[in-house]
């Protein structure tokens, strides 16, 4: 079955998104997410320029064969750009198998494993009572576990926190304009990053008192996870870790800029703390010595960044051997295409962890028509075949790109320092 076509669409209904749609001579379609939240057009580019002429002609069903194709073909091995875009082809191929079987994806990847998929929602808040009515709010829409982000005193926007009076002038409506309603989203539509001030200090002693906080309104047994976002050296993580301890969190996310696999060992020695890491990374190979030393508990990888279902799935039965589970990546960057495809691997795996659940906007679900729902806490897939999302590349054209770019950081002096 050859694939006739390959279309890079880029749109931005509420926000950008990268999506591939391949063709086959049949006429069955395939999707695959692209998106690369601040960096969209490198991988468009790479994709229309470099992959989508080597697709035409190839057999569709030969996804192992194109996957290696495009990852040892390029010689240029690994990172964001090259890895979201073999993650693209990947999906939609797996999107076309699953078609032509006439079953949803999840059946493909070996069945139903659980009913569906526990997420995490994102509550935030600048101060204590903002931050619990958005805990409150999260429940009641059926959220079973909840992030935790909260403004520091004495720093203005700080990373995690939706539209709040600290927010940074002119960057109070997201890059959907409509932040308030749907979390926290990060990225700006702008010429430029909008910039945010950082001081570790402040925030290693305000945030164990907000744990505390969460955990006296809300009893003991709500999972709660909390994302520091790369910003730690060793020894302050393994402090906050340390000093979370009491208040039982699912996990820490990202307490280091973890290009450095080997200073988790640092933190481990010093916490029980579940760690989860990974949402920057893209190949099972930069997870090698965070598995084999059992350094971290979940993977943050999505479909997306990771070389897709094929990338992913391989990740997870490494990640199998040590215990370590997944808790797959799901801010509104990864495109509908990209949760879809999450969804189907999550129900089928074995070492299913949580997923992150932050709800698209209005406009992203009219364009893609996702078929999974969100019942009880929990994405469960839809039944029909392949992935089970419908991109409207018309309603799409009405919403062109627009330049947006995640913030940068600074600390309190001036200096550059990771976001
Ligand atoms: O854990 C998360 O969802 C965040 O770290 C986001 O991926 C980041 O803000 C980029 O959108
Ligand atoms: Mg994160």
């Amino acid at each position: 079955m050859r694939i006739t076509s390959a279309d890079v669409l880029v749109a931005s209904p509420g926000r950008n998104f990268v999506t591939l749609r391949i063709t086959t001579e049949d006429g069955v379609v395939g999707l695959g997410d692209a998106t690369l939240n601040g960096r969209e057009l490198a991988v468009a580019a790479y994709l229309s320029e470099h992959v989508v002429p080597l697709l035409i002609g190839r057999d569709a069903h030969r996804i192992e064969d194109t996957w290696q194709y495009l990852y040892r073909g390029a010689y240029w091995r690994r990172g964001p750009v090259t890895m979201a875009s073999i993650a693209a082809v990947d999906t939609a191929l797996w999107d076309i198998k699953a078609k032509v079987a006439g079953l949803p994806l999840y059946q493909l990847l070996g069945g139903r494993s659980r009913t569906g998929c526990l997420t995490y929602g994102h509550a935030s808040g600048a101060e204590l009572p903002e931050l619990f009515d958005s805990v409150r709010a999260h429940l009641e829409q059926g959220y079973r576990a909840i992030r935790i982000q909260t403004g520091v005193p004495g720093l203005g926007s700080v990373y995690g926190v939706a539209s709040s009076p600290n927010a940074v002038a002119g960057a109070d409506a997201g890059a959907g304009g409509s932040t308030a309603r749907y979390d926290h989203e990060p990225a700006r539509r702008s010429a430029v990053p909008v910039e945010e001030q950082w001081d570790t200090r402040a925030y290693l002693r305000h945030i164990p008192g907000v744990f505390e906080a969460v955990r006296n309104e809300f009893g003991p047994e709500l999972p709660l996870l909390h994302d520091a976002h790369h910003r730690l050296t060793p020894i302050q993580a393994a402090k906050l870790g340390k000093s979370l301890e009491p208040y039982d969190l699912f996990w820490l996310e990202d307490v280091t800029p973890a290009e450095n696999q080997a200073v988790l060992r640092r933190v481990r020695e010093h916490t029980t703390t579940p760690l989860a890491i990974g949402e920057v990374f893209n190949t099972i190979w930069d997870y090698r010595e965070l598995f084999e030393e059992q350094l971290i508990d979940y993977v943050r990888s999505p479909v997306t960044h990771a070389g897709g279902i094929t990338g992913l799935r391989r990740i997870f039965d490494y990640a199998a051997v040590y215990q370590i589970k997944s808790g797959v990546h799901g801010p509104t960057d990864v495109s509908p295409v990209g949760l879809a495809a999450a969804i189907h691997l999550g129900v089928a795996i074995p070492n299913f962890g949580i997923q992150e659940y932050m709800k698209h906007s209005p406009e992203t679900d009219e364009v893609f028509r996702p078929g999974y729902r969100f019942e009880d806490g929990l994405l469960v897939p839809g039944e029909e075949p392949g992935l089970g999302v419908d991109y409207d590349e018309v309603l799409a054209e009405s919403f062109p790109y627009q330049a947006a770019y995640l913030p940068v950081n600074r600390l309190l002096d001036g200096s550059m320092h990771d976001w």
